[in-house]
């Protein structure tokens, strides 16, 4: 039998800045694809309404209403919620950008990327492995950018941030590879959500992005959402230490 498993019944997976954009879409994706989710984000509001989509496939949802920089209620929260249970697949999305030209970034924005994209990122990652199952592959997925591998005009602390999301990637997979734990993180272009509504209202900076993509579109959600679904399934247990770009082909578009 050659066709892996792609679905993730029974599995139990947790998602950072799952109120919106693509944590939501690949929170919805999971529970379709059978699996139980922590939703996590500040919006009380916006996790009852993932919540409630999630528990709409026949899926159970928990929820944290934490900022992502408060990382340590957040782990002791997953603690409570599921107890001993262990977690099969942590997503590392919740992230933001201040596209401040380099000669402009201030010192609080510098502090509220970097501990949001990726101090952040780092300590959920750690705490998550301490809470996966050596028996069954556990999977942690980072959510990175294309502009963690290009130089892009929105904002050099974010794509610092971005890059180290990759190169996280590369050594938290070396090292916890015997522990059956798989680190992929995905790098997307750009995709339609809150995060970059206003830029893709802008026709100029829409033929922009087109004219460097070869697929000459503006991404999916549900196409971002089946990367993630792959690399949380057994179809991905040999990858790791991969950064997977969601990208139109961008990152590959010379001249
Ligand atoms: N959209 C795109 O084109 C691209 C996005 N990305 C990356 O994808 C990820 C998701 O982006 P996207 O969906 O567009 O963003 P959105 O702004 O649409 O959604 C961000 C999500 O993260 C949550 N969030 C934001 N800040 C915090 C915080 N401090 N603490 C906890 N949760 C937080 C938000 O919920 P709440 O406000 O309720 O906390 C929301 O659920 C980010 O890491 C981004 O860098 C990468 C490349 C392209
Ligand atoms: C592709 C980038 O990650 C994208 O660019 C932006 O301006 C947003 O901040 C997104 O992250």
């Amino acid at each position: 039998m050659y066709l892996p498993n792609f679905m993730l019944q029974s599995k139990l997976a947790v998602v950072t800045g799952a109120t919106k954009g693509i944590g939501r879409a690949i929170a919805l994706a999971y529970a379709e694809a059978g699996a139980d989710i922590v939703l996590i984000a500040r919006s009380k509001d916006g996790l009852e309404q993932v919540k409630e989509e999630v528990e709409a496939y026949g899926r159970q949802a928990y929820t944290i209403s934490s900022d992502i920089k408060d990382y340590r209620k957040i782990i002791s929260e997953v603690d409570q919620l599921i107890g001993d249970k262990p977690i099969d697949i942590w997503v590392n999305n919740a992230g933001i950008n201040v596209r401040s030209k380099a000669m402009d970034v201030t010192e609080e924005e510098w502090d509220q990327i970097i501990d949001t994209n990726m101090k952040s990122s780092f300590f959920l990652a750690q705490a998550a492995a301490k809470r996966m199952d050596k028996e069954n592959p556990g999977k942690i997925i980072n959510v990175s950018s294309v502009g963690g591998h290009v130089a892009l005009r929105t904002g050099v602390v974010y794509a610092m941030t971005k890059s180290a999301l990759i190169q996280m990637t590369k050594n938290l997979a070396m090292e916890w590879g015997k522990l059956g734990i798989n680190v992929n993180a995905i790098g997307p272009w750009y995709f339609p959500t809150s995060l970059t509504e206003k830029l893709l209202e802008d026709e100029d900076y829409v033929r922009d992005i087109l004219d460097r993509t070869p697929l000459n579109r503006i991404g999916k959600l549900e196409e971002l959402a089946g990367t993630a679904v792959f690399l949380g399934s057994d179809a991905s247990n040999y990858i790791t230490g991969q950064t997977l770009f969601v990208d139109g082909g961008m990152t590959i578009y010379g001249f």
